[in-house]
């Protein structure tokens, strides 16, 4: 039955709230033992409004379009710091000293390199395979390579999980690439910054020496704050809740790199893509327009579980997406003038408008990646590389709470009643 129960929270005001309750309840609960689970039952497909932990990484206000890391608004982390100060700060909670800087990126770089026996493994794969499937594999087959760092109750090798997760992530996304394009792997480069770095793998050819251009490396670092963390999007939760069962780290992450894989969530930047080929050119965007209100496809890069008001990411990401073209002198990119068609329209039609359907942050993603010369297939594959940081921070969020339980989401059963079995020549 549905009751309006006072909801009460140490510290805090206690606050009304519908709730679905399969007993009679009381009608003043505590919020802890709501989390409990004593005598409550929610119904919630799709989790629309269930908490299912408490966290202090992020925070956003999806009816302002507003998003914090550790309290720091993205505008500003996406304007002053750098990817991995931006890790640090997800990981620890506070912005590194200069001392504490350089710690935690030396402590990164000597974890770059993956062990020679994995390069083995990606030849299993067929060249033309998905880089997104190749690392699900990969980064699920790291526990085989590095079982130093898989006890899970060691904090030495929970830490060392997390640097090994961070420092190898470019490694293998740019293997991915270079074996699906039957390249030679390139080995890290230490002089460079991790985002200069990753560039390097990917593009440096053996004959020439790669020379990373500043505009393209901030912006592309930029790129990887914005993906950095997002509270509890769905791969965010799945490795929460594979972590809950105490699985390694490396088995979360790759459980979380599946979630990421789907279309309605980090596949979106490749379906954005996908999708402005599909139409074409800017005179077919109202005749796209009105198949999506008739539903017949979805507009690939907007709406929101959270924002009801523009995702702050698409903002920066829209000003990114315009330095990058400057610097390459694709101003007049027909892609980009196609996407700021369709958002011109989405923001004015009612049906959008009436929606809160708003431009996320894939809208603009990829033709900025596609611009830096990344394929389309490999999009998914860097914004798992970006959210390594975000998967590892609510991990070990995670594993240190302790008041942490297995997730264990109920249901309920609309299936067939009681029945007896039958022999198969009765049936
Ligand atoms: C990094 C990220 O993961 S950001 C999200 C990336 N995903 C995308 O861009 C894919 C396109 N967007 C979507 O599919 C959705 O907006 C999601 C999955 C992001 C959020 O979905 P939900 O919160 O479950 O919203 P839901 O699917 O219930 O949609 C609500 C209404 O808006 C409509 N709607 C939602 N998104 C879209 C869209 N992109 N295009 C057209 N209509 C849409 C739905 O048809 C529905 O309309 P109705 O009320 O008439 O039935
Ligand atoms: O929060 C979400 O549901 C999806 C999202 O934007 C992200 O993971 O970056």
């Amino acid at each position: 039955m549905i009751k309006n129960a006072i909801l009460t929270i140490e510290g805090q005001e206690p606050f009304e709230m519908p709730v679905l309750s399969g007993s009679l309840g009381p009608d003043v609960i505590d919020i802890h033992k709501l989390y409990a689970g004593t005598n409550m039952f929610m119904f919630d497909p799709g989790f629309t409004s269930t908490a299912s932990c408490e966290s202090k990484i992020t925070f956003i206000d999806g009816e302002k379009g507003q998003l914090y890391y550790r309290g720091y608004p993205i505008e500003q982390l996406a304007e002053y710091s750098d990817y991995l100060e931006t890790c640090y700060l997800l990981i620890y909670g506070e912005l590194p000293d200069a001392v504490e800087k350089q710690k935690f990126e030396l402590g990164v770089l000597r974890h770059n390199m993956v062990h020679e026996q994995l390069t083995w493994f990606f030849r299993g794969f067929r060249r033309d395979a998905h880089p997104m499937s190749m690392m699900v594999g990969v980064v699920g087959a790291l526990a085989a390579f590095y079982q130093d760092s898989l006890d899970i109750n060691n904090p030495d090798h929970r830490r060392i999980a997390e640097y090994r997760m961070i420092a190898k992530m470019p490694t293998l996304a740019a293997m991915c690439y270079r074996y699906s394009k039957g390249l030679p792997f390139n080995y890290p480069r230490n002089s460079l910054s991790y985002t200069g770095n990753f560039m390097h793998m990917m593009f440096a050819k053996p004959t020439e020496d790669y020379v990373v251009n500043p505009v393209l490396e901030r912006a592309l670092d930029r790129i990887f704050i914005l993906h950095a963390d997002h509270e509890q999007n769905a791969s965010t939760s799945t490795v929460r809740l594979a972590g809950s069962s105490g699985a390694n780290p490396f088995a979360c992450i790759a459980a979380g790199i599946a979630c990421l894989w789907g279309p309605a969530h980090g596949g979106a930047n490749e379906a954005v893509l996908k999708m402005l080929d599909e139409i074409g050119d800017v005179s077919r965007v109202e005749e796209f327009m009105q198949g999506v209100k008739e539903k017949r496809y979805r507009l690939m890069g907007f709406g929101h579980r959270v924002y009801k008001n523009m995702d702050p990411r698409a903002k920066i990401m829209k000003q990114t997406c315009d330095e990058v073209l400057n610097e390459l002198g694709l101003q007049d990119s027909p892609k980009f003038k196609l996407a700021m068609a369709l958002e011109k329209i989405a923001l004015e039609d009612s049906y959008f408008v009436e929606r809160k359907l708003y431009p996320n942050v894939d809208f603009y993603s990829g033709i900025v990646l596609s611009a830096l010369g990344i394929p389309v297939a490999m999009f998914t594959v860097l914004f798992a590389l970006a959210r390594t940081v975000g998967w590892v921070s609510h991990w070990h969020e995670m594993i240190a709470d302790p008041n942490q339980k297995i997730g264990r989401p109920r249901q309920l059963y609309t299936g067939s009643g009681r029945r007896d079995y039958l022999s198969v020549d009765k049936r």
